[in-house]
């Protein structure tokens, strides 16, 4: 018996030690054939493992790990998760503008994705290929005539009545974050499902919560079933919330879908899925099999899925940077009060106004430089072998972009750490073109956010609205914090409490 158990215990240790030595030889084989991007000193199998567990933040782990190269590095995340992360602003415009088809594919999933993306049937996680070229060319179809028409501007508008009323009510200092969540969240339901939510009604209370639960799930943390697959068959309470958090969530919008197909009407569209189950009806039966597979149920469920978990959060973490930055910079809100008070009443139509409001829209800016939310996009896969630079990259790698770097790098910006919105506006007080490759908030190439103009619509109809009614102060001897949070793939500020004071 003992002798059996020392021979399982040699075996395992003997299988571990092989796989570890055929992972070396490999990776030295692999270093040989390719001229791959060079990287830091790591230690063997876990790589830059404890580097990320003492620094969640991806961008600024990167960064620090990055210093020494110049354009693109490789990095191992840890056990054999190597990654390649693109530094300089000329490589991202090689890799996703120049290359863009090359380096449009996505990384393999997780299980927990998988479930999350309906098995890569969404916009985000889904492979590049002609389905999800289809699937995201009907999502900006939609968003783009949705911004077009009066409704964004009317669920804006009395969306932020509801939140603003709560905010003057606030007589002590407090944290926005929570009045901002629910102000985004409200109006996400309405462009999504055109359903118009009191802030305190049970379905809306439970929509949010629900996506707030999946959030934490599926984004916050890894879980046994990611790391060990076969665990997804064992009743695991982690697999099983992400289960019955998904299965809860589609529930919901298959009745959301019924409902919209059994109402739908072509002269009197309500919100987004109304746009794109037009859009599926006008396909026609003579559409081949790829564009028909882009607008299944599953997809339409999943495309309204990526507004909730793409467009939520990155909006409320900008509103609430850009709340930190105005507070912090007297001046700028003066100069941003004096071009409210000049439109007067007259704010119809704001989601056009990039040009009647500059300097708005220069915070706007600013504030997607200062802190991008998200700071590293989302992984790309390059789908062939290919040169990135002056290396190899092979097919199957993953790259990341650190906007947060391209941002702060002293080549591409004067003075890069200081907020100052006027370094987009020429001397005449007009905007300046906005740099495309220096300036990426939303990434750029294939994968480009789809929902830019849904997101900047919302956040500059939010700020006018905001700071037409309100000013915002730190209280005194408190010290602002624009050091962002602990959190892989996001930007988020910390708590902090803020004075908002109604204007009189
Ligand atoms: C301030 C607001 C936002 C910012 C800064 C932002 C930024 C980004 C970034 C950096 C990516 C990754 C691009 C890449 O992989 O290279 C992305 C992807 C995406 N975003 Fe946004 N986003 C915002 C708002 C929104 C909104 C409002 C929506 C939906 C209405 C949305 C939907 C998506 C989708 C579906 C993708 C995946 C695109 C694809 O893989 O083809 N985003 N976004």
């Amino acid at each position: 018996m003992i002798v059996l158990s020392l021979l399982s215990l040699l075996t395992v240790k003997t299988v571990l030690v092989g796989s570890a030595v055929f992972l070396l030889v490999m990776s030295y084989l692999q270093r040989k054939k390719y001229k791959l991007p060079p990287g830091p000193p790591q230690l063997p199998i876990v790589g830059s493992y404890f580097e990320f567990r003492k620094d969640s933040r991806l961008y600024s782990v990167f960064t620090k790990l990055g210093k020494s190269f110049s354009d693109l590095f490789t990095i191992d995340l840890g056990f054999w998760h190597n990654v390649v992360v693109m530094k300089s602003a000329d490589i991202v415009h090689e890799a996703f503008v120049e290359k863009k088809e090359i380096f449009a594919g996505r990384e393999t999933l997780t299980w927990k994705l998988k479930v999350f993306s309906g098995g890569n049937r969404d916009i985000i996680f889904s492979d590049y290929g002609p389905v999800w070229r289809l699937q995201r060319q009907m999502a900006l179809k939609a968003f783009r005539a949705y911004v077009a028409s009066d409704k964004l501007e009317t669920f804006v508008r009395s969306s932020f009545d509801e939140v603003a009323t709560l905010i003057e009510k606030e007589t002590e200092p407090f944290d926005i974050d929570s009045h901002f969540q629910l102000l985004i969240f409200n109006i996400v339901c309405r462009m999504a499902y055109g359903k118009s939510y009191k802030i305190d009604e049970p379905e809306f209370v439970w929509l949010k919560d629900t996506v707030d639960k999946t959030m934490g799930t599926v984004f916050g943390s890894i879980i046994p079933s990611d790391v060990i697959p076969v665990l997804k068959h064992f009743p695991i309470q982690s697999s099983l919330s992400v289960k019955q958090l998904i299965k809860e969530l589609n529930d919901f919008q298959n009745v959301k879908l019924a409902e919209h197909k059994k109402n739908l009407n072509s002269g009197n569209l309500r919100d987004i899925m109304d746009q794109i189950l037009l859009l599926k009806e006008e396909m026609g039966a003579e559409s081949d099999d790829n564009a028909k597979e882009s607008l299944t149920d599953t997809r339409i469920r999943h495309t309204l899925l990526d507004i909730f978990f793409a467009g939520t959060q990155t909006t409320v973490d900008t509103l609430k940077w850009m709340i930190m930055y105005i507070a912090d910079n007297p001046d700028v809100q003066t100069k941003l009060h004096k071009e409210l008070d000049a439109l007067g009443d007259d704010i119809s139509g704001l989601r056009h106004c990039r040009h009647k409001l500059p300097y708005s829209e220069a915070i706007q800016r600013e504030v997607l430089r200062m802190r991008p939310p998200a700071p590293v996009a989302v992984g790309h896969q390059a789908l062939c072998d290919t040169k990135l630079g002056a290396y190899d990259i092979p097919k199957g790698t993953v790259l990341y972009a650190n906007i947060m770097a391209i941002h702060h790098d002293p080549k591409n910006w004067e003075s890069p750490e200081v907020f100052k919105p006027e370094r987009f506006i020429n001397n005449d007080g007009s905007l300046k073109e906005v740099d495309n490759k220096i300036w990426i908030p939303f990434s750029s190439g294939k994968r480009k956010c789809v929902g830019e103009s849904v997101g900047r619509a919302n956040l500059m109809m939010i700020s006018a609205l905001f700071f037409s009614r309100f000013e915002v102060s730190f209280p005194h001897g408190q010290k602002p914090d624009f050091e962002p949070a602990m959190a892989e793939f996001t930007c988020v500020p910390k708590p902090q409490k803020i004075i908002v004071k109604k204007r009189m």
